[in-house]
């Protein structure tokens, strides 16, 4: 029988600390309190038991490993929860300012998701899967990027980062990759949840001292997916949480997946550090959706609601003439669709094109085409292959100044934008810039044969 003193352990603490990494270090090491070592059993004082499971399932190993190497003869690891240990005074590391959140952010009362304490995630939606999920043009890569994660195999992209406008598929995609692991991977701990919701999780925790379990939680999952992420923008104490659950699972070698409603670079108010880590693996967008997959779209949601209202008819040409006019986003597509079934169901008609204009007169209106300077300058760099920040930037060689004098044309053309306007959104450039752009784009229209193919396709694809 061996024994170990404190200076020992001290000395140990530190060869885990160089083994497993700071941040795992912090949660899950540091707040060992070795005990003694009765026979061949060494005792380590826990706050939790969840946290002496934790240990004893991914770090059992290798601390009896080193501790071998101590003392002899240890051939097991026993864990003791302190006793009281809700009451326990606070450990070092929940010892933490209130964040400003607390006051500013977080409303008074947390919603009822939020407290349950031991469930990280939220609710997955059951008409979020895969199978109701219409694949196009302008989402395909965003798709197979998730169909990749939700196979649950090795991690080859950590995390994958998927954003979009508003109502374009992001939260679905997440929820479908959540259910196809549920079913593949039971073994997986699966946690889907908003970025809102982690911030009110985290003042939860931070409110009631309990910083430690909810750390242990958030570094315990498998797959942590947080949605809309440029919520925690501007929001130091939570930035700064997320971060650290971040790295402990960048580390564990744990997927995360995360969306946002732009690329990380674009979002105001976040850490450089946390840009350039969500940049690390893989990064797609959702495309505004393109006619036929809005039409695709509507087919598909057309069959439920036949189901719902048997008998109901439905003229040729209404979801063409849908899928045409409403391109703003998916989730106003869908709810034109109920209230037209509602609506013709209620007054006993078929659906005809004249009952959809009469029905739906205020979303057609609402949704007339406004082209914006940004999508201009988006498509315009997509279809010449550069750079957005180099369309906007300050060089001048021919290979961005075209494309910009391009875009600036279409600008002048296709939106209500004024020439000092223009200029503004292309680097602060001088209205005379945008002048001589659009003029020289106007004479090569005429001169060259594929710059005006170019406009016309790139007029033909913002307009769709
Ligand atoms: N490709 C698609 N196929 C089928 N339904 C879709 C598709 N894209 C979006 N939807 C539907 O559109 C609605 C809005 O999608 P979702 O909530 O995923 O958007 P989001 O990108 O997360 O938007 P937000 O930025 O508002 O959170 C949902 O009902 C979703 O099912």
């Amino acid at each position: 029988m061996g024994n170990m003193t404190q200076e020992q352990w001290g000395k140990l603490q530190q060869n885990l600390l160089t083994t497993v990494g700071k941040n795992n270090y912090a949660t899950w090491i540091e707040p060992l309190e070795f005990l003694e070592i009765a026979e061949d059993v060494a005792v380590f004082e826990v706050p939790t038991s969840f946290l002496g499971n934790y240990v004893s399932q991914n770090f059992g190993d290798l601390i009896l490993h080193q501790l071998s190497e101590v003392v002899e003869n240890v051939r097991r690891i026993n864990f003791r929860v302190a006793a009281n240990s809700s009451q326990r005074p606070t450990r070092k590391a929940e010892i933490v300012d209130m964040p400003k959140e607390v006051q500013k952010d977080a409303p008074a009362v947390v919603p009822q998701a939020a407290r349950e304490d031991l469930v990280p995630g939220a609710p997955l939606d059951a008409r979020f899967t895969f199978d109701t999920f219409v694949v196009g043009k302008p989402n395909e890569l965003a798709h197979a990027a998730a169909r990749r994660v939700a196979e649950g195999g090795p991690v080859t992209f950590n995390p994958l980062f998927l954003y979009g406008g508003v109502g374009l598929g992001k939260t679905h995609l997440m929820h479908a990759i959540a259910w196809e692991l549920q079913t593949q991977r039971p073994d997986l701990n699966v946690v889907y949840l908003s970025a809102e919701q982690f911030m009110y999780r985290f003042v939860q925790a931070l409110r009631d001292r309990k910083m430690m379990d909810f750390k242990q939680l958030f570094r315990s999952v498998d797959v942590l997916m947080v949605d809309d992420v440029q919520f925690i923008a501007g929001k130091d104490s939570t930035q700064e949480e997320f971060f650290h659950t971040f790295n402990a699972l960048v580390d564990q070698n744990k997927q995360i997946i995360i969306s946002a409603d732009r690329a990380p670079g674009e979002i105001k108010d976040l850490e450089d550090r946390i840009k350039s880590r969500l940049q690390c693996g893989l990064v797609v967008d959702l495309h505004p959706t393109d006619y036929e997959l809005r039409l695709g779209i509507l087919q598909s949601k057309v069959e439920l609601h036949k189901m719902q209202y048997p008998g109901l008819e439905l003229a040729p040409g209404v979801l063409e003439f849908l899928a045409h006019r409403i391109s703003t986003n998916v989730r106003v597509l869908e709810g034109a669709l109920t209230r037209l079934f509602a609506f013709a169901s209620l007054v006993g008609r078929p659906i005809t094109m004249d009952l959809t204009q009469d029905c739906l007169a205020d979303v057609l209106r609402a949704s007339e085409r406004k082209i914006t300077v940004e999508e201009i300058q988006r498509k315009v760099s997509e279809h010449y292959n550069i750079r957005l920040s180099d369309m906007i930037g300050p060089k001048r060689v021919r290979s961005y100044a075209r494309p910009r004098q391009v875009a600036m044309y279409l600008c002048k053309q296709l939106t209500s934008r004024s020439l000092p306007e223009i200029g503004r959104r292309f680097g602060g450039r001088d209205h005379t810039t945008v002048m001589h752009g659009v003029k020289r784009i106007e004479e090569l229209r005429v001169q060259d044969g594929q710059i005006a193919e170019d406009l016309e396709m790139l007029r033909r694809a913002l307009e769709a």
